[in-house]
């Protein structure tokens, strides 16, 4: 009887899932699927893993939520593997905020529910996507295994002064500090990496997660050494509706002049700010490119000034750049991003070949680019299942 597991990637912007069959070294999908909030009801589209459509549906309770959905997805699995007999050992999640305690995936009991449930208020707009799911499994399937693999995970090694805010020590020791994120993301493009490249491990390498979500990685020896988001996603790069770096002074500003709540300035850094903060139109990356509008263009140029000026800071941290590679919705699909980052970061070295982008393939550095580019699509998913096999064999086999 194949072993599988059920992945659920609960992002900001998407809800997406895989089936995996764990019975081998490396995962292999069944099928995959997201959950389209982008409509009035939510739209479940499940998809064999080469893409073609094989189950859909709509959920008409209003504020149905992911939890809800994946009671669908979990049917339909039944239903259609039902006869093969595959029998599902876990449902892996991905934890946006893990905190200080987690340096690898965790078995999800009550406590450590309650634990990542403590840590919403330092990643508002994810936490609740990321924990509703694993209230609504645990109601209908209570004896299913569930693991959290965190996103901060793969940052749990930063250390001081990239992990350091220039505030007193004694908030650093109750926790304020940098944690990062999207770490699922780059520990598998880093593993790809390593495949495509191995000579590049040991050298200088930036990876620029670009989604609605976005933020950079610096690593050496496939760890991270800095990255760009801090105590909360909400630091580093302009996302879809997240501000980035920002003068703190900014906030005190909001509150004292424009006497707005701390609920009030929450929402407007996590929800309105952004590329659709500063273009008025728009988070979605693809709709600001398609803009004749001025404001369109003044966000995306903001965009890559910001990206291009961190991507630079991660450099220092490295002492240099030897390798930077593109992953995320708009670092795999948006090849005028690219080449705009690359113009800016030319004083760099970098330089990037214009029909191996305008093509995305997976090497697009010219021949005399300092730095070799890469464009590497992520996979959140897999490397949640490649987890879930890990912490399945070692119950299995507590000796190793
Ligand atoms: N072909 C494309 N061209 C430009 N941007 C794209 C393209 N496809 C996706 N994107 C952008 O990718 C972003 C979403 O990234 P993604 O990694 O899928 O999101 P999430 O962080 O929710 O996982 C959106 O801004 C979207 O516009
Ligand atoms: C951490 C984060 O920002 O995730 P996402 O890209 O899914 O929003
Ligand atoms: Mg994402």
């Amino acid at each position: 009887m194949p072993d599988t597991v059920l992945v659920l990637n609960s992002g900001s912007s998407s809800i997406k899932f895989g089936l995996f069959e764990i019975s081998a070294v490396e995962p292999s999908l069944l099928c995959k699927g997201l959950l389209d909030e982008h409509e009035a009801k939510p739209r479940l589209v499940v998809k064999s893993p080469a893409g073609e459509d094989l189950f859909e549906t709509r959920t008409e309770a209003p504020d149905a939520d992911g939890g809800h959905l994946f009671a669908d997805v979990l049917a339909f699995i039944e239903d259609r593997f039902g006869e093969h007999h595959l029998h599902l050992r876990a449902v892996g999640h991905r934890i946006v905020h893990g905190g200080p305690d987690y340096s690898g995936p965790v078995a999800l009991t009550d406590d450590v529910v309650a634990k990542l449930e403590a840590l919403t208020p330092l990643a508002p707009l994810h936490q609740p996507r990321c924990l509703a799911p694993i209230r609504a499994l645990a109601a209908i399937r209570p004896a299913l295994r569930q693991i959290a693999c965190l996103d901060t995970a793969f940052h749990h090694g930063l250390a001081p002064p990239a992990s350091r805010f220039a505030i007193p020590r004694r908030y650093e020791e109750r926790g304020v500090r940098r944690y990062g994120f999207h770490g699922l993301s780059f520990e598998y493009v880093a593993g790809r990496l390593a495949e495509i490249a191995p000579e590049l491990v040991a050298k200088r390498t930036v990876i620029a997660h670009l989604g609605n979500g976005a933020s950079l990685c610096a690593l050496r020896n496939g760890r991270s050494v800095d990255t760009t988001m801090g105590l909360t996603p909400l630091d580093g790069l302009v996302m879809g509706t997240r501000c980035g770096t920002i003068d703190p002074g900014v906030l005190l500003y909001l509150q004292q002049h424009e006497k707005m709540s701390i609920e009030d300035v929450q929402h407007l850094l996590y929800h309105q700010s952004g590329l659709f903060g500063v273009s008025g139109i728009s988070a979605d990356m693809r709709t600001l490119l398609a803009s004749g509008e001025i404001a369109a263009r003044d966000a995306v140029d903001l965009f890559t000034l910001r990206a291009a000026q961190q991507v630079a800071m991660m450099a220092t941290t490295l002492g240099g750049l030897d390798c930077l590679v593109f992953t995320g919705g708009i670092g795999e699909h948006a090849k005028e991003i690219r080449s705009a980052i690359g113009e800016r970061l030319g004083w760099l070295g970098v330089r990037i070949d214009a029909a191996a982008n305008e093509e995305a393939r997976e090497r697009i550095s010219a021949g005399d680019s300092a730095a070799e580019v890469f464009v590497i699509p992520t996979n959140e998913e897999l490397a949640i299942a490649r987890h879930c096999a890990a912490v399945l064999r070692t119950m299995r086999n507590p000796a190793n």
